[in-house]
């Protein structure tokens, strides 16, 4: 017998009784033991998953690296159903200079553009610069709120978060995560970790697109937006190689606006100016989007056309000749002019050998002498081949 608190005497527990007591007290003690250390193994494994995609993100050295990252590894180190993004991009920029470096946006159907932080679905309110940055929004999947941020995601997705993606309380998109766990995503739970995750991803998208803007801003011509001689150098090198690997022809134009100094005697350097930008419109609606059009400086064009022999780039220079000539440009209701050009048309022959530099040299100069050819025969033609 043992002596309670009031003074009562209380019968004496069995001896057998305790051990079993204990013995259950410590399966219950193991248990909690191993899925303690199950769930600091899981976080171990997540932490270094998630450690290694912070590095490969910050590592994308491009705009579809680091967006192709996002979109196939996320879904997997989360375990995530679904995974979207979707960026502010006001004036089509960002859109504009990735379409002219060449980046295929129907490779990521996960990505989305809005044209104001209205677009992005937090709840915002007016906002000024003092305004409290959002938190993540967290909840059930509803498809008339939810559709069209998941235009990718499978039948059953039941929990979603949306992530503001912030630079400097700047908000440029937002993550969105969606998962068919309805326990996954509830407004009740913590949110440090996506945050923590999308600032990571907002510091990376920033960069990324920083960079192709200056790449963008190196490659083009800022007068008429299209490439500057930089580009086509090295992109001359770079088809001429696969030219004659896949063994397809390419031909080369110099286009030259003719008696251009009259142009701009007439209607001013600004007027030349719209001048310069109407001529190269004109040249590149004629073109195929696998072609490029570049600026060499003052008056003068160059395109590079892909899988086109001599005959079928003389066909598509009459063209562009043509598309000059026929209609007069409007500077405005009461300024119009007749604009003509000349252009030289050299093709590359697949079988050629030689070094890629050489090749492209000789391209250029028998372009620009057929040019000539086509300034002496009378301007407002097209010469493919020297007489004679
Ligand atoms: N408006 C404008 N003019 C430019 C620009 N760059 C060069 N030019 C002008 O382009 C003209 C080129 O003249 P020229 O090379 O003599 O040739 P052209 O008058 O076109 O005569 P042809 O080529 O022989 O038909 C010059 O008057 C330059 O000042 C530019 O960016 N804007």
């Amino acid at each position: 017998m043992t002596q309670t608190a009031t003074g009562k005497l209380a019968p004496q527990a069995d001896p057998a009784d305790q051990v079993k007591e204990l013995a259950a007290e410590n399966r219950a003690l193991r248990a909690r033991m191993a899925y303690l250390l199950e769930q600091a193994e899981r976080n171990h494994s997540i932490m270094t998953r998630h450690q290694a995609f912070d590095l490969e993100i910050v590592s994308a050295s491009n705009f579809p690296e680091l967006v192709g990252t996002i979109f196939r590894v996320l879904p997997i180190i989360s375990e995530l159903d679904s995974v979207t993004l979707t960026l502010v991009d006001e004036d089509a920029d960002i859109r504009t200079v990735m379409l002219k470096l060449d980046v295929v946006f129907e490779d990521f159907p996960g990505l989305q553009f809005v044209e104001n932080i209205n677009g992005l679905g937090f709840d915002l309110g007016r906002r000024n610069a003092y305004s409290p940055t959002p938190k993540p929004i967290l909840g059930m999947y509803d498809a008339q709120r939810h559709a069209a941020t998941f235009p990718t995601a499978p039948s059953g997705l039941q929990s979603v978060a949306l992530v503001p993606l912030l630079r400097n309380r700047r908000i440029i998109g937002s993550l969105n995560l969606g998962s068919c766990d309805p326990t996954r995503f509830t407004p009740s739970l913590g949110t440090d970790f996506i945050e923590h995750m999308a600032s990571i991803i907002a510091i990376c998208l920033e960069n990324v697109i920083s960079n192709e803007m200056l790449k963008y801003i190196g490659l083009t011509d800022s007068l008429t937006g299209v490439y500057n001689r930089r580009y086509i150098d090295r992109r001359l090198l770079e088809e001429i190689a696969r030219a004659r690997r896949q063994q397809y022809p390419i031909s080369f134009m110099y286009i030259d606006i003719d008696h251009f100094k009259r142009v701009n005697d007439t209607v001013g350097h600004g007027g030349g100016d719209e001048v310069l930008r109407e001529v190269s419109a004109r040249i590149k609606n004629e073109l195929r989007t696998s072609d490029a059009l570049a600026r060499f400086g003052g008056e003068e064009f160059v395109a590079l056309l892909i899988n086109a022999n001599l005959d079928s780039a003389a066909f598509v220079a009459e063209r562009i000749r043509a598309s000059v000539a026929n209609s007069m440009i409007v500077l405005s209701p009461e300024l119009r002019l007749s604009v003509t050009v000349s252009i030289g048309v050299a093709s590359l022959d697949p079988a050629a050998d030689g070094e890629a530099e050489a090749i492209a040299r000789e391209l250029i100069a028998r372009a620009d002498e057929l040019l000539y050819a086509a300034k002496d025969g009378g301007r407002n033609r097209v010469v493919s081949l020297l007489p004679g």
